[in-house]
């Protein structure tokens, strides 16, 4: 399927990424990465297995941290404010920049608790407007239908493609601003990697989307921009090219882009 695209004419950066690196200890996986995020817009991160997608993506909640000693240096700036400033409130950052992984992983809790989760971090909502949350979230993601009548059900009992809706719903329950989306569908059968593009389609506008993808069609079909990343000769992830997904895929400036997109490397 693919779905209409109109890029917005007024592009607020919701991420501001200026000269990033990032090192894994002593070992550097990315060289100074710049380039922005667009609020409302989905832009997709593609490139070769060990170019650095992953890494990039998770400096921008800053959630690597929590993969041990790892070193950033440049600029993230979320709506203006630095996010490696060190007064940044962490799990506040993390909830209004969340982020879904590529293999689900709920809670071992039902499926309402699991929605609720991070709202009960949060806040001391009435039971009420906690159904309502949990609702909402679960619309949202496009599960209610699925769900409704088993809230109080296990959510490991949820199929493959239910569980990643499912944490995606778990990340839109306390509204962030961005939604970080590590390959999303890699793991999931092509019904559920649909309903998952579909679920990126009509989030777009109200949230700003990252997502890493290998999957070329999928960049094409459900973003706005693409981010090519490559990795130089010795190995370090580094941005090619940033641009209107339609120009990467038709007529990207680099013949590196040019020949990853066209499938002759890679
Ligand atoms: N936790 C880690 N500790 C040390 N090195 C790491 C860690 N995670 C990733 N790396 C290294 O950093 C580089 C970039 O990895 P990253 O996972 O970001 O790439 P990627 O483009 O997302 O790859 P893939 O497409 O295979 O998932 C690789 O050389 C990888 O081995």
């Amino acid at each position: 399927m693919n779905y209409t695209k109109s890029v917005a004419t007024t592009l607020i950066p919701a991420l501001r990424v200026k000269s990033l690196n990032f090192f894994y200890g002593t070992r550097q996986a990315i060289d100074r990465v710049t380039m922005d995020i667009y609020q409302g817009q989905v832009t997709a991160i593609i490139g070769p297995s060990g170019c650095g997608k992953s890494t990039f993506i998770k400096a921008l909640n800053r959630i690597s941290e929590l993969e041990g000693k790892v070193k950033v240096e440049g600029q993230v700036e979320f709506f203006g404010q630095d996010i490696y400033d060190r007064r940044v409130n962490l799990n506040r950052l993390r909830r209004e920049i969340g982020m879904v992984f590529q293999k689900p992983n709920p809670f071992p809790m039902s499926i309402y608790d699991n929605v609720a989760y991070g709202v009960r971090a949060q806040s001391r909502p009435s039971r009420m407007q906690l159904d309502d949350i949990v609702e909402s979230a679960l619309k949202g993601a496009a599960l209610w239908d699925e769900v409704k009548d088993n809230l109080k059900k296990s959510a490991l009992g949820l199929s493959g493609g239910q569980q990643q809706r499912l944490c995606i719903a778990r990340a839109l329950a306390v509204k962030p601003k961005i939604l970080l989306m590590d390959e999303p569908a890699s793991a999931l059968d092509p019904i559920s990697t649909m309903k998952i593009e579909e679920l990126i389609h009509s989030l777009r506008g109200e949230l700003t989307i990252a997502i890493v993808t290998h999957n070329m069609q999928q960049a094409a079909r459900v973003s706005d921009y693409t981010a090519f990343f490559s990795t130089d000769e010795s190995r370090i992830g580094q941005m090619v090219e940033f641009d209107e997904t339609e120009k990467i895929f038709s007529d990207a400036n680099d013949p590196r882009t040019k020949d990853y997109v066209e499938g002759r490397f890679g």
